[in-house]
């Protein structure tokens, strides 16, 4: 890697403070003289703008390990594949990425920034190219998917089937991009409910989100027959990330459906786990899986499902997971997975740590300086 780390550390810390500006800037200058790569990205950009951010700023603060930003990179191109990225895409994103930060560096940028970015530039952009050729030889970019399965479980969630029309590869825990013909090029993530069958169908459990474009499209406005389209299955919320024979499994709200995979996952072991599942929902109402959840257990004996109900005025114990959790006096001798919203797994692995669980026993998607998710 022949990169000049100080000189791309000094001059991304005079861009940092208006990053906002440089990714508008970028942007602008991208679909301004590359016209045709617009159709690659949604109508709006808001998210898309954060997620090139994150990814500059992960890969400027992390050039010194070397083989991690290449993983990462790796990464990034293999997901990009499902916009469309072409290699002769890169040239006209390094060019228009260096303009923008000097126009924002407030006439401190140095002729020598422009020498290190287009050295470091390069570099990202044979890292990526070569990793999407290799996975394009195997893999494909987006799979089609036809819906087989569609139940309003509430008013607001849907359990959604869907049948890949190719054989979809995933482990259990993962999640799933998808987009809906309702709008175009806007992916948002999903776990995967189940654990890989034998029919290759996955289910998704959809909350609607106010102002969710995806999540109500999902839910309201696609039927059975209806077609979607899915990335490819990401994430490490997976199952050998345990070593305990005892599991505790923290869920709220439609953060069950990874968890949910699990467990049925763990069915197939020679040796099962005893699972302690605590499924924490704000009202009755929103306890969308009771039934599935119920028929699990007659399945699996060594399954045990608590239901706790954290803002119903009239219940006598309002509690979230991880109060019901100490309130059934459990004991916390294994590994305890976490799934929710940020805040919630956030706020839960606190105080797991609070009470003695040690960190390499809780396990959550959420890793320090990963993209956040955003389920809408
Ligand atoms: N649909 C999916 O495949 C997946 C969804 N998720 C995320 O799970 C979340 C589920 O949201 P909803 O179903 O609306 O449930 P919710 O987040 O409104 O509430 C579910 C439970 O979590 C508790 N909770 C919420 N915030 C908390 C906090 N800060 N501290 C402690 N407890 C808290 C609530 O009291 C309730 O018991 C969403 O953020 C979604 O993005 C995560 C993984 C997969």
């Amino acid at each position: 890697m022949n990169i000049d780390i100080g000189l791309i550390r000094q001059s991304w810390a005079l861009v940092e403070p208006v990053a906002d500006k440089v990714t508008m800037h970028f942007y602008a200058k991208l679909f301004a003289d590359y016209p045709s790569v617009r159709e690659m990205f949604p109508p709006a950009m808001d998210v898309q703008r954060d997620r090139l951010l994150q990814a500059l700023t992960r890969v400027v603060l992390n050039l010194d390990d070397a083989d991690g930003v290449v993983d990462y990179l790796g990464q990034l191109a293999r997901d990009h594949r499902k916009y469309g990225v072409q290699p002769e895409h890169y040239p006209a994103v390094g060019r228009c990425l260096v303009i923008a930060m000097r126009a924002n560096a407030g006439g401190a940028w140095r002729s020598v920034y422009d020498t290190a970015w287009i050295d470091a530039y390069q570099f990202i952009a044979d890292v990526m190219i070569k990793a999407a050729e290799q996975e394009a030889a195997y893999v494909p970019p987006a799979w089609n998917g036809v819906v087989v399965g569609h139940e309003m479980r509430t008013r607001e969630i849907a359990v959604i089937t869907v049948e890949p029309t190719q054989p979809y590869a995933f482990k259990a825990g993962q999640y799933a991009t998808v987009q809906t013909p309702h709008w175009p090029k806007v992916w948002r993530p999903y776990s995967i409910a189940n654990a890989p069958r034998r029919d290759n169908r996955l289910t998704f459990h959809v909350r609607v989100v106010s102002g969710g474009w995806v999540s109500t499209a999902l839910a309201h406005h696609t039927r059975v027959g209806d077609t979607v389209l899915l990335g490819p299955p990401r994430g490490s919320l997976l199952l050998e990330r345990a070593s305990t024979p005892h599991l505790i499994f923290i869920a709220g709200g439609t953060g069950l459906a990874p968890l949910k995979a699990l467990i049925e996952e763990s069915m197939w072991l020679p040796e099962r786990p005893s699972i302690d599942l605590f499924h924490g929902v704000r009202h009755h109402g929103d306890a969308y899986d009771l039934r599935d959840l119920r028929d699990l257990r007659t399945h699996h004996r060594r399954l045990r499902v608590v239901q706790a109900v954290s803002d119903e005025p009239d219940e006598w114990r309002r509690e979230n997971a991880v109060d019901a959790l100490l309130n059934h006096r459990v004991s916390l001798d294994g590994d305890v997975f976490v799934c929710g919203s940020p805040d919630m797994v956030q706020v839960t692995a606190a105080r797991l740590l609070h009470i003695g669980v040690p960190a390499h026993y809780i396990h959550t998607e959420f890793t320090p300086g990963a993209p956040t998710l955003v389920y809408s």
